[in-house]
C-alpha cells in the first residue's frame, strides 16, 4: 500500500488542501490519503478551531472521496505533533506501507529546522506540492533528506487557513475557498459565534 500522509493544522480545511492531496494522489499513484490533523503545530501557533473541531471539518470535506480518510493520531497523543513521533508510530503499526507525507512548498524549505528531520526521512518519503509564491528549493537540504522528496505540480491556488480565518472574522465571504458543507458549518456552528461574530 502506498500511503499518503496529509499532515496540517486544517484552521480550517480548505480546497488548496484537498487540490494538494489529490493531485498527489493521482501523480504518485497513493492508495489512499490520510488527513492528520495535528494537536499543537510544532512552527506556529496554536489552533483556533479545537482539535474536534477541526477534524470534523476535515471529515466533512473529505466525504465524497473513497481514498481519502481522517487520522487523529496526534489529537490522540497530545502534545506538540512531532512528524517524527508520528511516522514512527505508523511505520511501526504499518510495515509494509510505504509513506509519502505531502508538504506544501512553503514546509519543504523549512524541513532542516523540523524536529529530528533525518530520521523522519528515512521513515517516509515527501510529495512537495507546488505552492503559490512559494518555488520548491532542496538547497538547505542534506543530500538524504534532498532525496526524498518527490516534486507535485499543482494548479496554484492563493488560499490559506489565515485568509480564511481573516474573512470570517471580518464577515467577508468564505464560499467556495472551502468545501460548501464546510462553508455551512462555518457559519451554523458555535465555533462560528466565537471566530465570526455577526457574519450569520
Ligand atoms: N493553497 C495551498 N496549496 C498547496 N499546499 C497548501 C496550500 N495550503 C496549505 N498547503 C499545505 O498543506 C499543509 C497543511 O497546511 P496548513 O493546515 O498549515 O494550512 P495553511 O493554509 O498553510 O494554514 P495557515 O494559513 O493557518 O498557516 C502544509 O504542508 C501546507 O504547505
Ligand atoms: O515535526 C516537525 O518538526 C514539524 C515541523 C513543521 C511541520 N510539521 C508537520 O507538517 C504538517 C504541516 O504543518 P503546518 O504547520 O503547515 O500545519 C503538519 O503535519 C505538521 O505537524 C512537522
Amino acid at each position: 500500500m502506498k500511503i499518503g500522509i496529509m499532515g496540517g493544522t486544517f484552521d480550517p480545511i480548505h480546497i488548496g488542501h484537498l487540490v494538494a492531496a489529490e493531485t498527489a494522489r493521482e501523480a504518485l499513484g497513493l492508495d489512499e490519503v490520510w488527513f492528520m490533523p495535528s494537536h499543537i503545530p510544532p512552527h506556529k501557533a496554536e489552533a483556533g478551531f479545537s482539535g474536534e473541531e477541526r477534524l470534523h471539518m476535515v471529515e466533512l470535506a473529505i466525504g465524497t472521496q473513497p481514498a481519502f480518510r481522517t487520522l487523529d493520531i496526534e489529537l490522540r497523543r497530545g502534545g506538540v505533533s512531532y512528524s517524527a513521533d508520528t511516522m514512527g508510530e505508523l511505520v511501526a503499526k504499518y510495515p509494509h506501507a510505504s509513506f509519502h507525507f505531502i508538504v506544501g512548498t512553503d514546509m519543504v524549505n523549512y524541513l532542516p529546522k523540523w524536529e529530528r528531520i533525518e530520521k523522519l526521512a528515512l521513515l517516509t518519503r515527501f510529495a512537495a506540492v507546488g505552492r503559490a509564491g512559494y518555488k520548491l528549493d532542496t538547497s538547505g537540504l542534506d543530500a538524504l533528506v534532498a532525496e526524498r522528496i518527490d516534486h507535485v505540480d499543482m494548479p496554484q491556488l492563493e488560499i490559506s487557513s489565515t485568509e480564511i480565518r481573516d474573512r470570517l472574522k471580518k464577515g467577508v465571504s468564505a464560499r467556495y475557498l472551502v468545501p460548501d458543507n464546510v462553508y455551512d458549518y462555518l457559519r451554523r456552528s458555535d465555533a462560528h459565534a466565537v471566530h465570526a461574530p455577526g457574519t450569520d
